[in-house]
């Protein structure tokens, strides 16, 4: 028997910067939403109409030379030239309209906090350098979501990043075609899964996260009775074999 599906959002990581936004509503949930396009992609082109702005938006705008306010009411000739929608009104009405003119110009729309409405949700973003992490609820629960970042923030070590950083140029110097390639990297990763990664650090090293942490090459092994970096999973599940 077929299971039903839980969830059937579609997850991308859009190229916003590269795209036109606009945004209806410039009050608390515009702001929030502006805050949050910004946060992950700041020079993104957002065009923000509303009838009025709240200083800490506009404060948000002036820092972004690509954000344009319109003081003035929505109308369909703002859709032009938009790739993406947002809207953060409060006139359900007016979302209502915005969202069947953006659908006839095959547009798609953000109504926040209305997911009937939506297209797309926003997700709660996790950031660890290059490290992006999006979680959603499929809109059952966005503090859950936000619950949820502050786990995996916690839990995802800030080497990580430095390891994202070495992992073209390891890429670049290892041989052969595309299948050993990414069983070499495969090797190399192994550590991050939980099982020893074979190269570096030296085979038989232990835990969770041991090639993130001492990734660039710190010492190895530790120095006796130096204090060691753990985490929480190490703590939980793996501090007895460590
Ligand atoms: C993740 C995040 C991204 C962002 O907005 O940047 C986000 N909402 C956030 C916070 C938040 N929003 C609300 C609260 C108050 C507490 C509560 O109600 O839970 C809090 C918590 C807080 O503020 O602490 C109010 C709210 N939101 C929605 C509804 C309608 C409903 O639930 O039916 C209502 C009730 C309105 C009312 O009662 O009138 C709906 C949506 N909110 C979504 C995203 C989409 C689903 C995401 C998913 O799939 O999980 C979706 C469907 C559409 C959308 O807006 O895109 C961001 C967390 C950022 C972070 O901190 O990490
Ligand atoms: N603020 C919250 O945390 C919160 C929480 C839950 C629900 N809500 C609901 O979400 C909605 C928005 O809340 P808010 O706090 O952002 O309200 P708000 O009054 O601060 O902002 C609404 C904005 O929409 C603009 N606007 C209204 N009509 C417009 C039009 N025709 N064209 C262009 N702009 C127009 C206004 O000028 C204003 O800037 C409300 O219905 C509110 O009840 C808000």
């Amino acid at each position: 028997m077929k299971m039903p599906v839980q969830n059937p959002l579609f997850p991308v990581f859009l190229k916003l910067e590269n795209l036109r936004v606009l945004l209806v509503g410039g009050g608390n949930v515009g702001l929030e939403k502006l805050t949050a396009i910004l946060r992950s992609s700041p020079a993104t082109a957002v065009t923000v109409v509303s009838l009025t702005f709240l200083p800490a938006l506009r404060a948000l705008a002036a820092r972004h030379p690509a954000v344009q306010l319109h003081v003035g009411s929505y109308a369909d000739s703002f859709l032009e030239g938009a790739d993406l929608v947002f809207c953060a009104t409060d006139d359900p009405a007016l979302h209502r309209r915005i969202v069947a003119a953006a659908h006839a110009a095959r547009l798609l729309v953000n109504v926040a906090d209305t997911p009937p409405l939506c297209d797309f949700y926003l997700s709660s973003v996790v950031q660890k350098g290059a490290l992006k992490v999006a979680v959603s609820t499929n809109g059952q629960s966005p503090t859950v979501a936000k619950r949820l970042r502050a786990v995996l923030e916690a839990a995802l070590p800030d080497e990580l990043d430095a390891v994202l950083q070495k992992m073209p140029a390891i890429r670049k110097q290892l041989a052969g075609d595309f299948a050993a390639k990414v069983k070499a990297l495969d090797a190399v990763t192994a550590g991050l899964a939980g099982a020893p990664a074979t190269w570096p650090p030296p085979p038989g090293a232990g835990g969770r996260w041991p090639w993130a942490r001492c990734w660039p090459p710190g010492p190895w092994p530790w120095p006796a009775g130096a204090p060691r970096p753990i985490n929480r999973w190490m703590k939980t599940k793996e501090l007895a074999n460590y």
